[in-house]
């Protein structure tokens, strides 16, 4: 009660009646941002009432505090459809020696490895796709649906060497169907903010139990997947063949098992490869769709976007070879504009809005000066600290030479000012995987395509989105022209 809150019935009107994240954040946590030595404000969400820090300092003391704000475990809704993907055994769930364990066993997967000739193979595949389907007209496209299609297939390959065909729409195998459908279903903002719904009430909305049933054949088929790879791998072993040229994160993951000597269920497997996916696959679509929609609305910095990807990836100046060029890992490393309109883009519209597992205070403290009780609930509001106006001069603005050396980003006191991937020990394990994923896919579609918005996109002023954790563009049409 001596934490300043937003009005429950202005926000949960906000939630239900879909107003995009960007208009809460203005209405009901600008006020807040604008009173002088405040952090924090409650409002109440999926969990009750949840504790928001928006300023830099609030967020460093919550991420490096693990002990005093561990994750909450048990949020007592295993049985909602959000809940049954996100809340199982798994490194983003666990807490204290069981994540480390789940870590240390996953981290190697992510470091070594990344399959950046395959972030350029599907690429390769997304054009073939629309040369096919629109030749050398101008077209538009609906972003967000092909970045989905996009980022599925490389999923479904990079962890379980699973292809979903989701670009080849036609030949589309069932399970992109299913999956699709899973990711409309469990993003209806009334089961997110209310998930008893989906829980004992489930019954009094039609298509909720299809929905369901929906999400229990896509985990029957995850288990289905473990289990053939484990008997593979067995076996290889047993017969001592050598490793397959390309390793998937599944494989790695249970090669790793084997070396470390620890152990891990299917259920712990299975676990970790649906969070892959929740955590992997929408947060990649959407920070792509957004950067594609910023270099739509800025032509000065595609264009200067654009010249960089030319002199990385075809330094003959006179002369543009006309065909795809897939860039490698060092070419990915010479594009420090492109880099920084990503930086910029996930300040803007981050795509994890709010933290998706809130922490919880194991006794009583003080945060920022503000005594806080034990059993509160507490989380950082990524996208109210990257719109905070007391940390960044014109948020609403996008301007990549924020990011640039010596510029406003450098110059913050504290790095926790950008967050997108949180911060501290348990900071994103795909960070890497999905700056590699962006840093290939830009400079191809900048070298293929010109690209702007169409006269008449309800995102001309700003980017609509939804307003669920995980931020998403709605209806995110874009028109191309081809450069060759
Ligand atoms: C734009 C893309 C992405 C964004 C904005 C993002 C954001 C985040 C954030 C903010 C966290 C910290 C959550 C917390 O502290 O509660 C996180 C954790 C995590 N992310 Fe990502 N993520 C992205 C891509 C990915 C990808 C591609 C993967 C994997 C394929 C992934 C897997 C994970 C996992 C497993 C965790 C939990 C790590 C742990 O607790 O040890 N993420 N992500």
């Amino acid at each position: 009660s001596h934490i300043p809150h937003v009005s429950l019935c202005k926000f949960i009107w906000m939630i239900v009646s879909g107003k995009p994240t960007r208009d809460i954040s203005l209405a009901l946590s600008m006020p807040h941002m604008k009173t002088p030595n405040c952090h924090m404000y409650s409002r109440f969400e999926r969990l009750g009432w949840t504790v928001h820090v928006f300023t830099p300092q609030a967020a460093k003391a919550v991420f490096l505090n693990n002990k005093i704000f561990p994750k909450v475990q048990n949020t007592g809704w295993d049985q909602s459809l959000a809940d049954k993907f996100l809340n199982g055994p798994n490194v983003m769930t666990h807490i204290g020696h069981r994540w480390r364990e789940h870590r240390s066993i996953i981290n190697p997967a992510f470091q070594n490895k990344l399959p950046i000739p395959l972030f350029g193979e599907t690429t390769c595949k997304m054009f073939q796709v629309l040369d096919r389907d629109h030749g050398n007209t101008a077209f538009e496209a609906d972003v967000g649906d092909l970045l989905f299609r996009w980022s599925l297939d490389i999923l479904g390959l990079a962890i379980f060497g699973f292809d979903f065909e989701g670009l080849t729409k036609d030949t589309a195998n069932p399970w992109t169907r299913i999956y699709k459908q899973f990711d409309t279903d469990v993003k209806k903002p009334l089961f997110a903010l209310f998930p008893a719904l989906d829980y004992q009430l489930r019954w009094l909305f039609p298509g909720r139990q299809t929905a369901h049933e929906n999400f229990d054949k896509f985990k029957a088929m995850l288990h289905e997947v473990i289990k053939t790879k484990r008997a593979h791998f067995l076996k290889r072993k047993a017969s001592s063949a050598p490793k397959p040229e390309r390793q998937d994160l599944l494989d790695l993951m249970i090669e790793s098992l084997d070396q470390e000597g620890t152990t891990m269920s299917d259920d712990e497997l299975y676990s970790n490869v649906c969070i892959f996916f929740a955590a992997g696959h929408d947060t990649t679509a959407s920070a792509l769709s957004f950067c594609l929609y910023y270099l739509a609305k800025y032509p000065a910095f595609q264009e200067q976007a654009r010249q960089e990807a030319l002199a990385v990836l075809c330094p003959d100046q006179g002369h543009e070879p006309n065909h795809d060029i897939k860039p490698t890992q060092e070419q990915t490393k010479r594009m420090p504009y492109i880099h920084q309109c990503i930086k910029e883009t996930l300040r803007m519209n981050g795509t994890v809005a709010s933290l998706v597992h809130p922490r919880v205070a194991t006794q009583d403290t003080v945060l920022m000066g503000t005594p806080i009780k034990k059993g509160t609930h507490v989380s950082v509001n990524i996208y109210d600290l990257h719109h905070n106006p007391s940390i960044w001069k014109d948020p609403e603005t996008f301007l990549p030479d924020r990011f640039a050396p010596g510029g406003e980003y450098e110059q913050q006191p504290l790095s926790t000012a950008w967050l997108p991937f949180g911060y501290g020990a348990r900071q994103c394990i795909g960070f890497k995987f999905n700056i590699a994923e962006q840093l290939v896919l830009l400079p191809m579609f900048l070298r293929k395509y010109t690209w702007r918005l169409p006269d008449n996109s309800m995102h001309q002023d700003h980017a609509i989105t939804n307003n669920i954790v995980v931020m998403n563009p709605l209806d995110m049409r874009l028109v191309f022209e081809r450069r060759y």
